[in-house]
């Protein structure tokens, strides 16, 4: 099937963040402004089924059995929304997806008609994993939220993960309950 190449939200965004404005403490030279050789970061794309993205996607969660066809529904779906920055890490020499995390953005009435921003499937290969590739892509995610002015960004994780967002400091809301229903795994 022939795909017509778009992304998720236009790239522009992205090239106007002041990517030397980080959160996360980094090393080895390695930060937002300075990905190591063959990975850049950039919008989902329409043709990123292809590059395993769904694949990418089990490593952090059920995905389902994916077609190529519903994954371009669900892409035009929330392209059109123009509310899901899907934000991936490219590894060029394998040509993959190999990191991924989406900012969520909701529009609100309160607080000056401002947006409220959620973190959502933040995920790295494990081939790629321990390399600061999840500190750079949630410091781009949060200079996004504000960027599209958000007043407030949140996340969902478990304990086990805690310790990673407590890397960008973000605070622990210790008085705050999490209320769900679960309609399917
Ligand atoms: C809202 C949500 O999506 S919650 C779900 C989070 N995602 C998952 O659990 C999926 C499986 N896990 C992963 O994909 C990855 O382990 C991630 C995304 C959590 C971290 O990605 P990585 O690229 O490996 O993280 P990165 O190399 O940037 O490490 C950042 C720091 O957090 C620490 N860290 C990373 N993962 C974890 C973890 N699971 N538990 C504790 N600390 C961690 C690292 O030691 C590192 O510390 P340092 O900066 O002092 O060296």
């Amino acid at each position: 099937m022939s795909i017509e190449v778009n992304q998720i939200f236009d790239s522009n965004l992205l090239d106007q963040l002041d990517w030397t404005k980080h959160r996360a403490q980094y090393r080895d030279g390695i930060s937002p402004s300075n990905l190591p050789p063959g990975y850049t970061i950039r919008p989902l794309q329409s043709d990123d089924y292809s590059r395993g993205y769904c694949e990418l996607l089990s490593n952090l969660t059920k995905v389902g059995d994916f077609t190529q066809e519903l994954f371009l529904k669900q892409f035009n779906q929330m392209r059109d929304s123009k509310l899901h920055y899907v934000t991936i890490l490219h590894h060029q020499e394998s040509d993959k997806v190999v990191g991924s995390a989406t900012l969520a953005v909701e529009h609100k009435f309160i607080h000056g008609a401002a947006s409220r921003g959620r973190i959502e499937d933040v995920v790295v290969h494990p081939e790629h994993q321990g390399k600061q590739f999840g500190k750079v892509l949630l410091d781009l995610l949060i200079l996004l939220a504000e960027q599209t002015n958000c007043y407030k960004l949140s996340l969902d994780c478990n304990e086990k993960a805690m310790p990673f967002y407590k890397k960008l400091n973000m605070d622990f809301v210790e008085d705050h309950r999490f209320m769900c229903i679960k309609f399917f795994d």
